[in-house]
């Protein structure tokens, strides 16, 4: 199966079962229980690895809020990417997992006083500075600690990214970064360079994400050259954003070297750094559920029960991300009917595919897959309900390493006092 399939690398089909890593997913499902988030780890490697191949001279810092445990951190380590992380427990898990604290950059748009003085006791390779409140208070912790912290600018180049509007980032009226055009940008630079403490290492913009056309970056990558000159500076960090296919009928993206290629043209000698997300952990990782009710089925449609739900995937309630479900415990002749695959959750809004077609004799106890569940879905998955969050286990040549552990209700109730 190739690479730009809406399936990892390994995907093969054996009488209507799912493999994965050379494992079936009905073995999987069995030894490790559902709902699970099973993840190709070559899959992610080469698309990390593309990554890396498409940017020789330059950075490419994995954006670790798609998807970050310590194993990932390792992987990417072996593979000369770098990290960005956005929060103190992102930064734990960069520790945890032994990245060089010079490959981590620390972004966020409200980074606390705390998370400011970790980051530069640890010796993060840059932090992305993102306000002038954040700009004053990191120059202070910086000289009390007695060394020079690195830094880069978010500018937000007010470039319409033509994505969801909770995940674009670009724009002028945007929570992110100091205004382009309101002059913000360049008297932070001004003030970066006033301070002793800070050195200012680059400029950073990231437009948003699950971008599918290039216009958007190549226009960032003009405005933010034509900034990087005006101000003498000779690096920029053009973020993350590039989009993946969800379900199989979707327009394929662009390959990570066809951005590159785009940026390059205006970016000229500069040195450049990516942050890809989605593009690496997304299309590496299917969600394996069982089914456990089934009501109607007709050619209005009725509901499909899993065991997840919201809680593990809320990107459909809060997106309207589109997702695709298939039968992959056993083979079907049966004709498809359109179905509704929601969860287990208190809300009519707990919907996983809105408009699957599956096999009219589904029954209780068949294993469903959704593709393209690596990212934003663990990262994101909430205990909503009181429901222990999955596991993702990462499968290899036959054998399966789980790298994040399922919680279990001792895990929760370990909160109450
Ligand atoms: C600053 C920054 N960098 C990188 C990323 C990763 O983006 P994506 O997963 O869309 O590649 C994000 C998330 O959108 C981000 O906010
Ligand atoms: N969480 C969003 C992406 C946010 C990107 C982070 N800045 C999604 O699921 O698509």
């Amino acid at each position: 199966m190739s690479i730009d399939s809406v399936w990892p690398a390994s995907a093969t089909w054996d009488d209507g079962v799912l493999h994965l890593g050379g494992l079936a997913v009905t073995d999987l499902a069995r030894e490790h229980g559902t709902p699970a988030y099973i993840l190709d780890e070559a899959d992610f490697r080469a698309r990390a690895q593309a990554w890396r191949d498409a940017l020789p001279g330059g950075d490419v810092h994995y954006g670790g809020k798609a998807f970050l445990c310590p194993e990932v951190v390792r992987w990417l380590d072996r593979l000369g990417l770098n990290l960005d992380v956005c929060t103190g427990g992102e930064l734990a898990v960069a520790q945890a997992g032994g990245m060089p604290p010079g490959r981590v950059v620390f972004h966020g748009n409200n980074k606390s006083e705390h998370e400011l003085r970790r980051a530069v006791a640890w010796g993060v390779g840059c932090v992305v500075l993102d306000s002038f409140a954040e700009l004053e208070r990191l120059a202070a912790i910086a000289a009390g600690h007695g060394t020079v912290q690195p830094v880069m600018i978010r500018v937000t180049p007010g470039v319409d990214a033509r994505t969801h509007k909770s995940i674009a980032t670009g724009g002028e009226d945007s929570k992110f970064g100091f205004s382009l055009a309101a002059g913000d940008a360049e008297r932070a630079v001004a003030l970066v360079r006033a301070r002793p403490s800070l050195r200012l290492a680059g400029l950073h913009s990231h437009i948003g994400s699950q971008i599918l056309q290039l216009d958007g970056f190549a226009e960032a990558a003009r405005r933010m050259t034509a900034f990087a000159r005006a101000m003498d500076v000779d690096r920029l960090d053009l973020g993350g954003g590039l989009g993946i296919a969800y379900r199989p009928g979707d327009p394929q993206p662009p390959a990570p070297s066809d951005l590159v290629t785009i940026v390059q043209k205006e970016t000229g000698g500069l040195h450049l750094s990516v942050e890809p997300g989605r593009s690496i952990a997304g299309p590496s990782t299917v969600a394996l559920y069982t089914v456990g009710t089934i009501k109607g089925g007709t050619i209005k449609g009725g509901y499909v029960s899993v065991d997840g739900g919201m809680s593990d995937n809320p990107r459909p309630a809060m997106y309207g991300a589109p997702y695709t479900a298939v039968l992959a415990s056993r083979a079907s002749s049966a004709p498809a009917r359109g179905f509704t695959v929601v969860g287990k959750h208190c809300e009519s809004g707990d919907v996983l595919v809105h408009d699957a077609r599956l096999p009219g004799d589904l029954e209780p106890g068949d294993v469903l897959a959704v593709p393209a569940s690596g990212a934003y879905q663990r990262s994101m998955a909430s205990n909503y309900n009181h429901v222990p969050r999955p596991p993702v286990v990462a499968v290899l040549d036959g054998q399966a390493r789980i790298v994040v552990r399922r919680e279990t209700e001792s895990d929760l109730l370990r909160l109450y006092p």
